[in-house]
């Protein structure tokens, strides 16, 4: 597999925090770091939301994306979840990546500075081109979803 290089510039809050990695080797994503300030944890209240800075600008080469998706322990011992989710980070956009947290749970959630919020996953763009028509080719399916199939 060939790495895709990414140019990251960290910001100056970003300061003494550890770049997104691949936590296993077989990892999907690299888990993103929150770069609130040492003295000001975010503390979302249940069904209380978010943006939380990563400190990361990056420049994705044309023709990927980067996703922001949810970290699953999170999601299943917390209820800490991204509200967007999947997040597209498009290829052309220069701004700090933040993460839109929601807490979903039962009780306060407080994310300390430096804490792994989210995942980075790189993915391929596919882009599309209409090709407009008075008509669409019949299927099995037809207009049928929504559950048209059954539970
Ligand atoms: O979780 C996210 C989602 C988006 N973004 C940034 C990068 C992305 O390229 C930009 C725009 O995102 P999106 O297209 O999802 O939002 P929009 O509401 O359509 O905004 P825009 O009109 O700027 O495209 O915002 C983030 O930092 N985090
Ligand atoms: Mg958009």
């Amino acid at each position: 597999m060939t790495d895709v290089t990414v140019q990251v510039l960290p910001l100056p809050h970003f300061a003494g925090l550890d770049l997104p990695a691949y936590e296993t080797a077989g990892s999907a994503g690299m888990d993103v770091r929150a770069a609130v300030p040492d003295r000001e944890p975010v503390i979302l209240a249940p069904g209380q939301r978010a943006m939380v800075p990563t400190g990361l600008s990056v420049a994705i080469p044309e023709g990927y994306e980067i996703q922001v998706r949810p970290r699953s322990g999170l999601a299943a011992k917390h209820g800490l979840t991204c509200l967007n989710t999947p997040g597209t980070i498009d290829s052309d956009y220069r701004g700090e990546i933040k993460v839109i947290l929601i807490n979903l749970g039962a009780e306060p959630f407080t994310i300390q500075r430096g804490e792994r919020i989210a995942q980075l996953v790189l993915a391929p763009v596919t882009r599309l081109a209409w090709t407009e028509v008075e008509a669409l080719g019949e299927t099995a399916r037809g207009a049928g979803g929504f559950g048209s199939t059954g539970r």
